[in-house]
């Protein structure tokens, strides 16, 4: 007789970079247990920008279309209130994510089939009380770095030793990371312990510890350093306890939009990519920022007048101001398509034709990194676009903009060498001079210098890694056997 698979419940933040590894590495465990152990159900939160909701139906319109022979559904949250003070993104995130205990509380309560886990969001950790409450196993996924992980769960330990003796300005010692971490490498959301976004995440890394487990995408060998001291329970306030961590990535993600999974890319006609079937073997440098990056006038200037001096081949996504000023609810910025001819020095293309593509929106940025013709990206460095870049044995030179990516900018040069550091001046919103992108563009792309041959050298070594860890017998697999086996004992525990 058939029976009903329990739920893995899942709460994503609506952004594709924290909802699409959430799905992809949930899909991942069903695949695991053959398709059949366990169903997804996927709470939708109303997002709260018009930007946002598009991308997410767009994701459930896809995931719908597909065939995946695996028990996928939607089930759509009452719309909350954003919250109107909230002084930065962050706070905003959590808040308006926190508001939506009420309603998940009483989706998870009224399945018709038994739930063996909600599956929370970074955002979403203070909703561990919802599961407990319930009697239902919680894990966070954390869609970022280890180093992150970290550093969240040591953040109550930092704040309350500010609030004591260390005092304001206290160096940052995390576990498990370079200490004290330069001032460079904080993420602008903790570098001011008495901003609210601080306490919020502090708050998010206190509700991490109570969570049955932690799901997070990157693997043993990737971030041996802080996964290490989590695990040993170096990071959490003394005589807490951490929960298992189970990092089961890279799980690469198809993106919302049009795309093509890295690991079976189809044939593409994509403008991109033509262009770059037309270029020689590892001769274009890729720049690509992200869902939320775009430029100034004057930072575009400088852009073109190093990418042409260095004489690379480079294809370029450039995107334009977000509309209406910015002005979203969630203080997100969404970069709108380029005005080419408005954004980019007159001559430009011109000058740079046949060697540089310049393309004003969205890219398949998956299948330009696993191009033969590309072999360097200058990225804003999300997780995302970094495991990405991982996975296909691309160097990289980070240009932090937002969110914790100074931190991964930091780990990518310092602990991994993976990338070739480049000085951006965060007091000037990330300004990078001409001279300052030239060199690190001739670096990465095949100069004289050592910083250069070593990120090449060790990018290839992290594509082995990166691809060992998933397999039979791999760190990422074993982790996903682990956290299979984990779920079943929580699916077969009586509820409340
Ligand atoms: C991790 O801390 C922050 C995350 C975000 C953030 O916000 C966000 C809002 C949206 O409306 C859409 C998004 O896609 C989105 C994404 C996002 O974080 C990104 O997450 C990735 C995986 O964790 C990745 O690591 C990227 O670097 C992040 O940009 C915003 C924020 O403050 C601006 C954070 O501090
Ligand atoms: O033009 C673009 C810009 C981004 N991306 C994808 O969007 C995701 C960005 O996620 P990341 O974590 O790197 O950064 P975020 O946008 O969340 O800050 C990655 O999967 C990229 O491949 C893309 O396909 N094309």
């Amino acid at each position: 007789m058939a029976t009903t698979p329990p739920a893995l419940v899942l709460l994503p933040e609506w952004g594709s970079g924290h909802l699409a590894p959430m799905l992809e590495s949930c899909k991942r465990v069903l695949l695991h247990g053959g398709g059949r152990a366990f169903s997804i159900t996927l709470l939708v939160m109303r997002p709260p920008t018009a930007e946002a909701s598009s991308e997410v139906e767009e994701h459930v319109r896809r995931e719908q279309a597909a065939f995946s022979g695996l028990e996928i559904g939607f089930h759509r949250l009452p719309a909350v209130d954003p919250p109107k003070d909230a002084v930065g993104v962050e706070e905003f995130i959590a808040r308006y994510v926190t508001a939506h205990a009420p309603h998940v509380r009483d989706a998870v309560a009224g399945m018709s089939r038994p739930v063996a886990a909600l599956v929370l969001d970074m955002f979403a950790a203070p909703l561990v009380d919802v599961a407990r409450g319930l009697g239902v196993p919680s894990y966070v996924f954390m869609s970022s770095t280890g180093a992150l992980l970290a550093l969240m769960l040591h953040l109550p330990v930092l704040r309350d030793a500010a609030d004591g003796e260390e005092g304001d300005d206290a160096a940052m010692r995390v576990p498990g990371l370079p200490s004290p971490l330069p001032a460079a490498a904080v993420p602008g959301f903790v570098a001011d312990r008495k901003s609210p976004n601080f306490e919020w995440f502090a708050r998010l890394g206190e509700r991490f510890a109570d969570a049955t487990g932690i799901i997070a995408n990157t693997a043993d060998e990737l971030e041996p350093g802080p996964l290490a001291a989590v695990a040993e329970g170096a990071c959490v306030p003394p005589g807490r306890p951490t929960p298992p961590v189970y990092p089961i990535g890279p799980v690469l993600s198809l993106g919302a939009k049009k795309d093509c999974s890295s690991e079976a890319p189809p044939l593409s006609t994509h403008e991109c990519v033509t262009w770059l079937d037309a270029q020689p073997a590892a001769s274009v440098v890729f720049l690509c920022f992200g869902s939320m990056g775009w430029f100034e006038p004057p930072q575009v200037a400088e852009i073109c007048a190093a990418l042409e001096r260095s004489r690379h081949r480079f294809l370029w996504v450039l995107r334009g101001p977000p509309g209406d000023g910015g002005g979203a609810p969630d203080g997100s910025e969404h970069p709108t398509d380029a005005d080419l001819d408005a954004l980019l020095p007159e001559g430009f293309l011109e000058r740079t034709k046949g060697r540089g593509l310049v393309w004003p929106t969205w890219a398949p940025q998956k299948e330009i990194l696993a191009h033969a013709a590309v072999s360097g990206f200058v990225t804003h460095g999300g997780w995302n676009s970094v495991l990405e870049s991982l996975w296909h044995g691309v160097p990289m030179i980070p240009w932090p903009l937002y969110a914790e990516q100074h931190l991964n900018a930091f780990e990518l040069v310092s602990v991994m060498g993976v990338a070739v550091a480049m000085e951006v001046d965060r007091d000037r919103e990330n300004f990078v001079e001409a001279a300052e992108l030239e060199r690190a563009v001739r670096s990465l792309m095949g100069g004289e210098s050592e910083d250069g041959r070593k990120a090449r050298e060790k990018a290839k070594e992290m594509m082995a890694v990166c691809r060992k860890a998933g397999e039979m017998g791999g760190s990422s697999y074993a982790a996903l056997q682990r956290l299979s086996a984990a779920l079943h004992y929580g699916a077969a525990l009586p509820k409340k």
